[in-house]
């Protein structure tokens, strides 16, 4: 095994950066304070609290709205280099179209951006994370086009009022939970089922939606500001079954294709627009299922223009890998679906170490498998790592779990960066601090702060994983042997 490279002799970059992420709805609370409008989570969490696993919601969460100072402090004290939070759309425009803006909202942020700027943090926005103001859901929400340029006029009231402070932009946090799970697979807020459909008018719209936001800032904003925008989008690594099986090989290929080259394809490719594979396989099944032309809608080719390109980052959020093969046709959904246009059954490895999260296990070298994939296919774009982490149900201190977790896949991050020459600059844990985890409400915790949800006061509490994440930031490298005072060793 002596070719195993241990990455523990590699080091960070001098310039790379560190940070946690965090999202409005999961930790601000105050859901209807301070002048904010209601957004599709209330609505969703009020009525239908039986789709959240413990019944609660985020009216209260971390109380963050109100928690800014000792936020901050903790984020100080972690000696992060910028501090990824998301922008609630209702707080600064409580309808959500523009003719309306809440002054109160607008000071909570510039409280928030102002003293992250005094403690030499770089504030770094994701304009939305999923929290749409309920009266947009009402005119129909992301499928319907109009959306478009009523989402550019919010992002124009950020690039405006906090343009001059903050230079790192995201305009959405991961389009396949927001569209495919919110209109298709009922997973996410506004929760339908329009599968085969709900999905792809969404993430039309939202595509559209960020390179008109993305072209306004350079329209308007980038030579005063010369700040930068970018995307989110989330995905697996999506490896063969059988490594010596095409149809697994395939069967791979096509389910990146199709759940991130759907987003990531129209941006960051040469060609821009929907990924080919995509597109003939939509189509066909289309057809096949009796429908006059395709699901998938397509752009004009001036969209095509627009989009592609229109992104100063890449912003990925990974937390694990699947194993895929083709689906028996007896197994395939007799049902539009995007999983039955993809057509493959994919699944995590026995092997793999599970975590709090059904969906979530360790498997490392999928995040620098990924990286190389990234690398291959979209020509070596620069890549912020803007999500990665670890969940429990436990919430215990002596978090050894997620220690190990962080350690590994950050050093196949080291990995791909010496070895790989891949163009990694920033990595991003999620979370700062236990919080709303959606539909699993408050009973998946991905914190390295625990949050006590049943005080009053959210008192946050620095796990094992906090300090073992400021080590690394402090001395840029992976180390195994370290254990911060007052916690017992791990046993690796
Ligand atoms: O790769 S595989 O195909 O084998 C399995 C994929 C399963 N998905 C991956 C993306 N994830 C959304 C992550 O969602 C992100 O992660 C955090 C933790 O959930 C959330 O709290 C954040 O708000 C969200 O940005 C939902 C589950």
């Amino acid at each position: 095994y002596a070719c195993v490279v241990k990455a523990q002799e590699y080091e960070f970059p001098e310039d790379f950066q560190f940070g946690v992420a965090t999202a409005s709805y999961q930790i601000e609370g105050a859901w209807d304070h301070g002048g904010k409008g209601e957004n599709i989570w209330d609505r969703m969490t009020h009525e239908r609290s039986y789709l959240i696993e413990d019944g609660s919601n985020g009216d209260h969460a971390c109380l963050s709205y109100y928690k800014t100072e000792e936020d901050v402090q903790l984020l100080k004290d972690l000696g992060v280099h910028f501090y990824r939070f998301s922008i609630s759309w209702s707080r600064i425009l409580p309808t959500g179209h523009a003719n309306k803006i809440n002054q109160e909202g607008i000071d909570y942020y510039n409280d928030l951006i102002d003293r992250l700027i005094a403690a030499e943090i770089t504030p770094f926005i994701t304009m939305f994370h999923w929290d749409l103001p309920q009266p947009l859901q009402e005119i129909g929400g992301w499928p319907n086009a109009l959306l478009a340029d009523i989402f550019v006029d919010y992002a124009d009231v950020l690039y405006k009022v906090f343009g001059d402070r903050v230079k790192d932009w995201i305009t959405f946090n991961e389009p396949a939970q927001i569209c495919e799970q919110g209109y298709a697979t009922a997973d996410k807020a506004p929760a339908y089922t329009q599968e085969g459909i709900g999905g792809y008018l969404c993430a039309h719209t939202l595509l559209i939606a960020h390179g008109k936001a993305y072209r306004l800032y350079y329209q308007d904003y980038h030579e005063e500001q010369q700040g930068r925008v970018g995307i989110t989008i989330d995905t697996g690594m999506y490896m063969p079954a059988d490594e010596e099986s095409p149809d697994d090989e395939e069967a791979a290929e096509r389910t990146i294709q199709m759940y991130y080259g759907w987003h990531a394809h129209p941006i960051f490719s040469a060609d821009g627009d929907y990924p080919q594979i995509m597109k003939d396989r939509v189509l066909a099944k289309s057809l096949e299922e009796g429908f006059p032309k395709s699901r998938l809608p397509s752009f004009t080719d001036a969209e095509i223009a627009m989009i592609r390109g229109s992104s100063d980052f890449l912003g990925l959020n990974h937390y694990t890998s699947s194993y895929c093969t083709t689906i028996p046709d007896e197994w395939v959904l007799q049902r539009p679906s995007n999983y039955a246009d993809i057509e493959a059954w994919c699944y995590a490895s026995p092997d793999w170490e599970t975590s709090g999260s059904s969906w979530l296990t360790v498997y490392p070298e999928g995040l620098r498998k990924l990286l190389i994939w990234i690398k291959e296919r979209y020509n070596n774009p620069e890549i912020i790592i803007t999500e990665n982490g670890f969940s429990d149900k436990d919430g215990s201190l002596n978090d050894c779990r997620r220690v190990n977790y962080f350690n590994s896949y950050l050093e196949q991050v080291l990995l791909a960066i010496h070895v790989d020459k891949v163009n990694v600059t920033r990595y991003t844990a999620w979370s700062l601090m236990d919080n709303f985890e959606w539909r699993r409400g408050y009973t998946e915790r991905f914190g390295i702060h625990h949050v006590d949800f049943d005080d009053d006061e959210r008192p946050r509490t620095a796990k094992m994983s906090a300090y073992v994440l400021k080590n690394i930031i402090l001395t840029k490298k992976i180390n195994w042997d370290y254990t911060p005072g007052g916690f017992s060793e791990c046993d690796w």
